[in-house]
């Protein structure tokens, strides 16, 4: 109940339209309408138009239209002459739309073809196409070069009058044209093709039924309107942006409108048209808007016209004279979108545009509406066709003789429906205008030329030059006539009684003809057996043929394959190829940039080492002087050294006859040697060699240090002052060496280096301490002998064992001293070793120094570790440690 009711409704809002009664009558063909619907470019767009069927649509206004808060959710419904659908693929479109408006021109028929809607819906999309996926324009030029490809007429030979007309020009002339113009193309070579635009040769399929006794040319134009002016988009001066002359619009002898002064280009393939339409492609003036980023604001229109002519009898040339010639044209025609100028924002320039633009669509609307009022009423108001250059130029369309056919482009989604919906209306008020059923100029059929004649002069063609070629020679050919049944029949009049005679040659003549057409007929027969087996040899040929071709293109597209692979492998290699080089070529800069490093650091090593040299022999000038004082100084030394021993020599003489002198009691010679030896024989402690030890010389430097003033009898019984602290022995308490024990204590390192690789004395009757901490040890009776051990390393690296030996002497405070009076040395070499000749001795040596010294306040005895000794009486302990091997006197005090 409600579907009805609303069907009602929709029947009543729908447009008043004619009856078919009228839209068919007379020679009038209708404009036709069809609906393209874009995708919506969102998902989360509404959409206000539904397909009902192939043919109709329903639109809903969405609750923001303008037309909603007027009319309320009032739905409208719209056919056409077919809708299709956002998915409907451009083949399809051209198929249905276009396809028939190019065979009409073939066949000599006026088209036009525009697209309209508003901004953004998808009319250049449709008339232009993309890039890989052409629309109407490219496949219009594609099939029709297709089609007439093998009967144009040479370049030249039709040439525009710049009237709307063609002269026609015999060869001679358009060949000379064609040269200059080769001329031309070399010295003025452009290149404007867009391959993108191209399609390739197999998509499209020939027009049939075309007249291929004609000669065709194509021509073609493409202007835009821009603010109402005519610019021409192929012309070839300065740039049309730039102070580019606008065309006036004409009408010619045949009162067809045209534009005066436009550039014609005649085009010989698809591929120059889409040169050409690039070229203009390219100047088109494209501006952006809010609505659509690359929208035209101009209409285009690019018109293809064919000019065709007969051929002669002979079906080689065209006939030179103009009244034959067929001229019909297809204007393609994309339209600038109509827009609210209040929703698109514009201001300035773009507004004016968008002014233009909405007023000259207006002019084409009311157009329309007049001629439809014209055409339902036969009323004659004056069109106004001149309002605007769009409908000025397609008058004739209009007015004239051609098929009309129309685009409406159409988003689906809400937000268009306001402008939608006046595009709709227009669609509908259009599909009610009709035009004159264009007509076919056959100039040729007055002519009273045969049909076909430029096939058969292409078959004789082919035929004479077949048979001159050498292979044909051997041919059996029957070039007469191969039927003929003997002579021309006597003559058959009857007017004497001896016509009898007449009868009977008649009768011989008829006999020689039936037997002549009987063997004819056997010729006929056996040829015709012969042509069959001919026929089917060449039958069982063609098969094999066939089926060697079949094979062929198998083994072809196998090879085309593997081509293809080996080209993919190619393609891979070169890559790999190119990018290995470019890393090589990296590597390469790396390697002469680390090169560059590498001399530069050579160089500075080179100088470097020139200056090292430089200093080096500085160095050894310097080391050559130095060596040279050293000698001259170690010569002074050596000459000092012997003096010195010398000295040394001549004391130790006299300490030998002192200490005979002290031995054998004579004081003679002790005053001798006193008076011979003055300040030597003072530094020398007489009380200090104890009685019945082997007196030894003591080297020098091992005495000196000890003996810093002259000492007597009398100062050795009263201390100095700076000896205050140092005990004296005293000689009373002195055990006599024959009475004490001979025990030793022995004194050696704690950490004493094993006995294989250090001689080390084996003492008898010895308490070995490795501290003198306890007084005792020396003090007791039992111990009269004190031996110091030390283990050292010498400067040749020899490890020796020193044995500082001396004798405990009592003091007069209760202690001890120690008198050292022996030093002996036990050194062993490695045979290893360059051998010191002066101390090597059958593998050991054994150095003895002897030598008594008193006391006398010098440095203490060096000691392998750090000992304090103690006084007996508890005096202050005294820091032992020492910086040299000499000997020295312990003291107990
Ligand atoms: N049927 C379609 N399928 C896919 N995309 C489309 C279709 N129609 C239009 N488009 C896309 O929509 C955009 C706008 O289309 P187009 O430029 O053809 O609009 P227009 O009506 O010519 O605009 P204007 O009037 O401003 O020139 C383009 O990007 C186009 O690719």
């Amino acid at each position: 109940m409600k579907s009805a009711k609303s069907k009602a409704r929709l029947n009543e809002m729908r447009t008043p339209s004619r009856s078919k009664q009228n839209l068919f009558q007379g020679e009038k063909d209708p404009v036709e309408v069809y609906c393209r619907l874009r995708p919506m470019p969102r998902d989360t767009d509404i959409p206000c138009i539904k397909i009902l069927s192939p043919t109709t649509l329903l639109l809903t206004p969405p609750s923001t239209a303008i037309s909603y808060r007027n009319e309320g959710a009032k739905t409208m419904k719209y056919t056409f002459k077919e809708v299709f659908p956002p998915d409907a693929n451009q083949q399809d479109i051209f198929d249905k739309v276009a396809l028939p408006l190019v065979e009409g021109l073939v066949k000599g028929k006026n088209g036009l073809l525009f697209t309209y809607g508003v901004t953004g819906s998808g009319k250049t999309f449709t008339m232009t196409g993309e890039p890989q996926n052409c629309g109407i324009l490219p496949r219009c030029l594609n099939v029709l070069f297709k089609t007439i490809n093998e009967l144009q007429a040479h370049k030249y030979v039709f040439k525009p009058d710049k009237m709307n007309m063609f002269d026609i020009q015999n060869e001679a002339e358009a060949m000379l044209e064609r040269q200059q113009e080769l001329h031309k193309f070399k010295s003025n070579r452009k290149n404007n093709s867009n391959p993108n635009l191209a399609m390739s040769d197999t998509e499209m399929n020939k027009i049939d039924g075309l007249n291929e006794d004609n000669q065709y040319a194509v021509f073609v134009t493409y202007i835009e309107i821009y603010n109402n002016s005519v610019f021409d988009l192929l012309d070839d001066g300065p740039s049309i942006t730039k102070n580019l002359q606008s065309k006036v619009i004409r009408e010619d002898a045949a009162s067809n409108m045209y534009v005066h002064g436009v550039t014609e280009v005649e085009i010989k393939s698809a591929e120059e048209a889409f040169d050409a339409f690039y070229l203009g492609l390219k100047r088109k003036r494209m501006a952006h808007t809010t609505l659509n980023a690359e929208s035209s604001r101009s209409h285009s229109v690019f018109t293809i016209r064919l000019v065709q002519a007969p051929v002669d009898s002979m079906g080689e040339a065209v006939i030179q004279n103009k009244e034959y010639l067929s001229i019909s044209q297809l204007s393609l025609v994309d339209l600038a979108g109509s827009e609210r100028t209040n929703r698109t924002k514009n201001t300035g320039q773009r507004l004016r545009e968008a002014g233009n633009i909405n007023k000259s669509l207006m002019t084409l609307r009311s157009c329309m509406e007049i001629l439809r009022e014209n055409q339902i009423n036969g009323a004659k108001n004056k069109v106004p066709y001149r309002d605007s250059k769009i409908t000025h130029l397609f008058k004739n369309y209009f007015e004239g003789h051609g098929h009309v056919r129309m685009i409406v482009c159409a988003n689906l989604r809400a937000e268009d429906y306001d402008e939608t919906i006046q595009v709709m209306r227009f669609a509908e008020m259009a599909a009610e205008v009709e035009v004159l059923k264009p007509q076919i100029n056959n100039a040729a059929s007055t002519l009273g030329l045969m049909t076909g004649r430029r096939k058969a002069n292409r078959l004789f063609t082919t035929a004479r030059d077949n048979i001159n070629r050498p292979e044909a020679k051997d041919l059996e050919m029957d070039l007469g006539l191969v039927y003929s049944l003997g002579p021309d029949f006597p003559s058959l009049e009857l007017n004497s009684s001896q016509a009898s005679h007449i009868i009977k040659e008649l009768i011989a003549h008829l006999e020689m003809r039936i037997s002549r057409r009987e063997t004819l007929k056997r010729s006929k027969a056996l040829k015709d057996e012969k042509l069959r087996s001919m026929l089917l040899d060449m039958e069982k040929e063609s098969m094999d043929i066939k089926s060697e071709n079949v094979s062929l293109r198998g083994q072809l597209a196998a090879a085309q394959r593997r081509n293809k692979a080996l080209e993919d492998r190619i393609t891979a290699s070169e890559n790999a190829a190119l990018s290995y080089q470019r890393k090589l070529s990296e590597m390469s800069e790396y390697s002469s940039a680390l090169k560059r490093d590498l001399q530069e650091k050579e160089l500075l090593l080179s100088q470097n080492k020139l200056d090292k040299e430089k200093q080096k022999k500085i160095l050894e000038r310097k080391y050559h002087h130095k060596i040279a004082a050293e000698h001259e100084k170690a010569k002074e030394i050596n000459s000092e050294k012997q003096q010195l021993q010398n000295e040394v020599e001549e004391k130790e003489n006299r300490l030998r006859i002192i200490a005979q002198a002290l031995n054998g009691g004579r004081s003679d010679n002790i005053t001798d040697l006193r008076k011979g030896t003055g300040d030597m024989a003072a530094q020398t402690s007489v009380r200090d060699f104890t009685p019945g030890s082997t007196p030894r010389a003591l080297p020098a430097h091992l005495l000196t240090p000890f003996t810093t003033a002259p000492q007597t009898r009398e100062s050795r019984d009263t201390p100095a002052t700076s000896r205050r602290g140092v005990a004296i022995a005293n000689p009373r308490y002195k055990r006599s060496l024959s009475a004490d024990g001979k025990g030793w204590v022995e004194h050696a390192p704690s950490k004493i280096v094993p006995m294989g690789t250090v001689m080390k004395p084996n003492i008898a009757n010895s308490k070995c301490v490795n501290k003198l901490t306890n007084v005792k040890d020396i003090t007791s009776s039992k111990k009269s002998k004190y031996c110091l051990v030390t283990q050292d390393q010498d400067t040749d690296g020899e490890l020796s064992t020193t044995l500082y030996k001396g004798n405990i002497v009592p003091t007069c405070g209760g202690g001890a001293q120690v008198i050292f009076n022996d030093v002996e040395m036990l050194k062993q070499f490695s045979p290893t070793k360059e051998p010191d000749t002066s101390r090597r001795t059958s593998g050991t040596t054994c150095a003895r120094h002897s030598g008594k010294r008193r006391d006398t306040g010098g440095s203490p005895p060096h000691t392998p570790s750090n000992t304090n000794a103690k006084t007996q009486d508890g005096g202050s302990s005294q820091d032992m440690r020492l910086s040299s091997n000499i000997p020295y006197l312990y003291s107990f005090a």
